[in-house]
């Protein structure tokens, strides 16, 4: 049991120090520009609205009721007309003016705060995409794929509209206070302070709200994360769901996932209740003091402490400008409620940037298949039929083994041992769990490897640490002598080809499909050893696609479909049946041409004829590369070089079938079990299976009882 209960994604994310603040150093920096041009025309706009009112108030006093001078701020004296025709014209090309400004420049705001939001948003989205595909399987062992695409979709947004309308509205809202508390103070101090006295009463009542809805946002969060997996489990598990008629149960998870979302959103919403008329009512509250007191002074003069004189030109600036008060205050709870969320986005996209990436290529890998370094290389191997003491040279040539871009596909286990991390923040060499527990063996260029043992015994994790889906934790894996920690990680995986037991088809055509990893964009050759001379363009592609469907024995039922290669399947392959779909990941494979070839049996069964078509179309895949075939059916072994015989993450047995018969241990059991000579394996292995399978069980149990009490 971890000691943490949360997942890493939920460890690193809440662990992330001011994360808006690092959106702009690590995001915003490169787009500055576009943030100071729109913030510059932001303020010129804003500033540029302020001038009616003042121009207004001004022409009143001086031109309609004559008790003031025409002065304007920061204009001197000297450039202002003394005839009141020329004030009036001057009056109404300043109002006009003004307008022209703030459209302009409101329009080149637009443009630069658009452009640095999506910009933002753009490089947030494809980092954190580059990022989760680094991660290691442990990282989606976790199940935290529901994280990743709120990362990519929510968060992402919610950091746009945060960039764009957030800050551009404070900076508005900042213009606007500022200014008009700067034109007010000028024109009329003492008044000013009538009207400015709502202002701190808005701050507190703001103070109050951030601090009342901070943790009902946060609340709302978690809820949303419910919200999500609940979700994704019955849409990624439809088929289970109809099958197993829980189409209510589901449907119950769901509404209650999203009610306590409704219940959260509206503890928030009833805040906002109170805060947005709060604000409202004060923002009317400053405008009719003004009014009262201001209309007070024209009559009767400069009411009870008060010495200034107050023209009517002036109360008209006073009461417009304080009319323009009222909408960016409407705008604050919007601003709170859009900061929120990006700096919650913005831990969630820092949090995912921040898991440590563990397989990666290392400062100095090597191409496998390219130059070989003489330190990277072993010069020694065990030998699969034996103990592990016989050693031979493990960097074998290409021509050993055919040329797959100048791979021969020598593999070497040496004393191989692995646990999986409970989660992606626990080195693996703390787990302690082993799945692997010593494996060591080696297969030639071109042998085949046959996996076989009861399942749970480690087939599968033996052949992923191969692939560096895992890193070993004890001992190395050594390809063409090279151990795969010292290559690229793109060069190891295209030298290995993995016929899956439930292949995984994109939504395409049957053609992309199958061209998928190795002429996955057209032009592009991702292996070009192949030393056949042929060019990488549309044409030659096609060829070679059909010749792997050929090969692959697809090239019949594919044709027989009414657009041929240029089918398209649905969202996961759900229109092919599973034969078929086997078959295209074959004809993927034969594409690939890999040095090294992993087939996981299909255990389901398919019509004898489909499983010969398969056979055979295997049978010539594996013909001249080294091929390691979880074998579920012992008729599989017969064939194969060498089979080990793995139990509980060890090497038991191993050697050819006719030798491992003659061993009279669990292969001769098994095989006398699945060729119907005996009726079951002997007590001894069933008791150790089933005590394998209750361990399990008991912590799949302890783990969900703790899932559903941090979701309580
Ligand atoms: N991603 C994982 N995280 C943690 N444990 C795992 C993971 N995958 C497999 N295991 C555990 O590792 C052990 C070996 O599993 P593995 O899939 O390698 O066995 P296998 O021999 O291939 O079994 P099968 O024949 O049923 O496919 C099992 O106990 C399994 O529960």
């Amino acid at each position: 049991m971890a000691a943490d209960d949360r997942n890493a994604f939920e460890v690193y994310r809440d662990r992330v120090d001011r994360p808006l603040g690092r959106l702009f150093r690590e995001y915003g920096a490169p787009q500055a520009h576009w943030l100071v041009i729109g913030m510059v025309a932001n303020v010129i706009a804003r500033v540029a609205g302020l001038i009616p009112p003042v121009v207004l108030g001004v022409a009143i006093d001086a031109i309609f009721t004559g008790t003031g001078p025409y002065t304007l701020p920061v204009v001197p004296d000297v450039w202002l007309p003394t005839e009141e025709d020329a004030m009036f014209r001057l009056s109404m090309l300043l109002i006009f003016g003004s307008f022209v400004v703030t459209g302009v420049f409101t329009y080149v705001y637009g443009i630069a705060a658009n452009n640095f939001a999506h910009r933002v948003m753009h490089e947030v989205r494809t980092d954190s995409f580059d990022q989760m595909q680094r991660l290691d399987m442990t990282f989606f062992d976790e199940k935290q794929t529901g994280e990743v695409m709120s990362v990519l979709n929510n968060d992402a947004s919610n950091l746009e509209v945060f960039l764009d309308n957030a800050l551009q509205n404070s900076a508005r809202l900042g213009v606007m206070v500022v200014g008009i508390a700067g034109v007010l103070v000028y024109y009329n101090y003492e008044l000013a302070v009538v009207t400015l006295a709502a202002i701190p009463l808005m701050i507190l009542l703001t103070v109050w709200f951030m601090r009342a809805v901070e943790p009902r946002y946060v609340a709302q969060r978690s809820v949303v994360g419910d919200l999500n997996t609940a979700l994704e489990n019955a849409l990624s598990g439809v088929e289970l769901v109809k099958t197993s008629n829980t189409e209510d149960y589901e449907s119950e998870r769901v509404a209650d996932a999203s009610h306590s979302y409704f219940r959260r959103t509206m503890s928030i919403l009833r805040l906002n209740f109170v805060y947005r008329p709060g604000m409202e009512l004060l923002a009317g509250l400053a405008f009719a003091v003004t009014f009262a007191v201001g209309g007070y002074w024209l009559e009767n003069g400069a009411p009870g402490p008060f010495t200034t004189e107050l023209t009517v030109g002036t109360f008209v600036t006073f009461i417009l400008l304080t009319q323009q008060f009222v909408a960016p205050l409407a705008e604050v709870s919007n601003i709170i409620d859009q900061y929120e969320n990006a700096k919650a986005s913005c831990e969630r996209v820092f949090g995912l940037r921040d898991i440590p990436v563990r397989i990666e290529d290392a400062d100095d890998a090597i191409e496998l298949g390219g130059t070989r370094r003489g330190d990277s290389s072993r010069s020694d191997g065990g030998g699969a039929g034996g103990d592990g003491s016989a050693r031979r040279d493990g960097g074998a040539t290409p021509a050993e083994g055919g040329d797959h871009g100048g791979v021969a596909g020598a593999v070497e286990y040496d004393d191989v041992s692995f646990a999986y991390p409970e989660n992606a923040l626990m080195d693996p060499a703390d787990a302690d769990e082993q799945v692997l527990r010593g494996v060591s063996f080696s297969a030639d260029p071109g042998d085949t490897v046959a996996l076989v043992g009861p399942t749970g015994a480690g087939k599968s994790t033996l052949l992923k640490l191969l692939l560096r889906l895992y890193d070993v934790t004890d001992g190395a894996i050594y390809v063409d002598g090279h151990d795969v920690r010292d290559v690229t990680v793109e060069s190891l995986r295209s030298s290995v080809g993995y016929v899956a037991q439930d292949t995984t088809l994109f939504d395409g055509t049957i053609a992309e499909n199958i061209r998928y990893g190795r002429f996955t964009r057209i032009g592009e050759d991702g292996d070009p050893g192949d030393g056949d001379g042929r060019g990488s363009d549309e044409e030659s592609i096609r060829e070679r696609v059909i010749e792997a469907a050929k090969a692959a024995e697809a090239h019949e039922f594919i044709s027989s479909l009414p657009n041929g290669y240029e089918t398209r399947i649905g969202e996961r392959g759900v229109k092919l049946s599973g034969g078929q779909r086997q078959r295209l990941a074959i004809a993927r494979v034969v594409l690939q041409d890999p040095a090294i070839l992993i087939l996981d049996e299909a255990t389901s069964a398919v019509d004898t004829e489909t499983e010969m078509l398969i056979q055979r179309s295997l049978d010539r895949l594996a013909a001249d590369r080294t091929t390691f075939v979880i074998a579920h059916r012992l008729s599989t072994v017969t064939d194969a070089d060498t089979a080990l015989v793995l139990e509980d993450g060890a090497v038991v047995e191993r050697g050819s079938h006719e030798d491992l018969l003659a061993e009279d241990g669990l292969y001769a059991k098994l095989w006398g079990v699945q060729a119907g000579e005996i009726d079951e394996l002997p007590e001894e292995f069933v008791e150790r299976a089933r005590e394998r399978h209750v361990e399990r069980a008991v912590e799949r149990a302890t783990e969900s009882e703790v899932d559903s009490e941090t979701l309580e």
